[in-house]
């Protein structure tokens, strides 16, 4: 772990991450604390395993599922115990992977959303890109597939962390890729504004309790002329303006805000984005969110209404996910 953070500050060469090297390592430190998460000795433990296998000698980024592969596979025995290893980081949801040959179905076919973000993206070649709520990485990958100069993903979960970790150790150094197991609320901006180019934030928004402050949050992190991602869940514009569940929404509890597009159009414009435009509207399908083998638990199936797919056990719309793109101004 160390090791890792060592080489992110050493990324870190623009002075308007300053104020990052100074307040983030503690919080770091406090975030990793076992005490904080009862799971996290025995993800620490597999993690540890998992560098007992070398690095892999190949790796692709640009495939449906982002691979490590050796010159010489690994033999029968050798394949099974890793692959005993890899599930001690169930659940396994945002993917696919493939780790010496060892497939990772994911509960997410998260490559289908990338399908749907990417042909919508300035080229992420050499630009800075953040990545809100990442999850396991599986976006930070195919993301770094593009050769950014630096891919940084934020996300609290420790469990996404380790899977995060697991393919760092296969690829190595060389990918200027980092994760930091915090909230977009814990980055500090510098007082010379933010650093970077690319903003991507997909599932969070209707997380949190202020969505207006979560788009202000993102706006600080990105430099004038930058461009942000927003993929979020949204309402059919025949629902209304905008949904709050009264409790739980396709079984979620901390689900607040659904604006339709043109409600979260204008939270767009009046946070002060320019260009603000609706790229991609997707009804998600039991084929793209399922359990599998590797994520056991129910999924979205078990969250729908078991008469009529288009709305959720709760009664209200299936989910529906747009994706934003708008820039920050000059
Ligand atoms: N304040 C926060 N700051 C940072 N991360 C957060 C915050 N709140 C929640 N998260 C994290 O945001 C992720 C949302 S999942 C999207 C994954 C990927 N982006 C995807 O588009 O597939 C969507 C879902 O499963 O509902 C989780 O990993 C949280 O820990």
């Amino acid at each position: 772990m160390k090791q890792h953070y060592d080489t992110f500050w050493s990324h870190l060469g623009d002075s308007r991450f300053e104020i990052w090297k100074e307040v983030l390592p503690p919080l770091i430190e406090e975030a990793l604390n076992p005490e904080g998460n009862g799971n996290l000795p025995r993800w620490l433990d597999a993690l540890q395993k998992i560098k007992g296998y070398p690095q892999a000698d190949d790796y692709d980024l640009n495939v449906d599922a982002v691979s490590v592969t050796n010159k010489t596979p690994l033999s029968g025995e050798e394949k099974a115990e890793l692959e005993r290893t890899l599930r001690a980081f169930h659940p396994w949801r945002k993917g696919p992977f493939s780790i010496h040959d060892i497939f990772i179905d994911t509960e997410w076919h998260s490559d289908w959303k990338w399908q749907r973000v990417r042909p919508h993206l300035a080229p992420l070649e050499d630009r800075r890109v953040l990545d809100i709520g990442c999850g396991s990485g599986y976006h930070l990958w195919r993301m770094l597939g593009e050769k950014p100069k630096l891919a940084v993903g934020v996300d609290p979960s420790l469990l996404f962390m380790n899977q995060f970790l697991v393919l760092k150790h296969f690829i190595g150094e060389q990918e200027p890729g980092f994760f930091l197991p915090l909230t977009l609320e814990q980055l500090p901006v510098s007082q010379k504004g933010g650093a970077f180019d690319t903003v991507f934030s997909m599932g969070v928004l209707y997380h949190r309790r202020s969505p207006i402050d979560h788009i202000l949050e993102l706006k600080n992190q990105m430099r004038p002329g930058g461009e942000l991602v927003l993929e979020t869940l949204v309402v059919p514009e025949s629902f209304g303006q905008l949904l709050v569940p009264e409790d739980r929404y396709a079984q979620m509890r901390n689900v607040w805000f659904l604006p339709s597009v043109p409600e979260l159009e204008i939270w767009l414009r009046r946070c002060g984005f320019k260009n603000v435009r609706c790229v991609d509207l997707d009804q998600t399908s039991t084929k793209e969110q399922r359990t599998t083998d590797w994520m056991e638990w129910n999924s979205l199936e078990s969250f729908l209404d078991p008469q009529d797919p288009n709305k959720t056990i709760e009664g209200y719309p299936a989910p529906l996910r747009a994706v934003m793109v708008c820039n920050k101004p000059q």
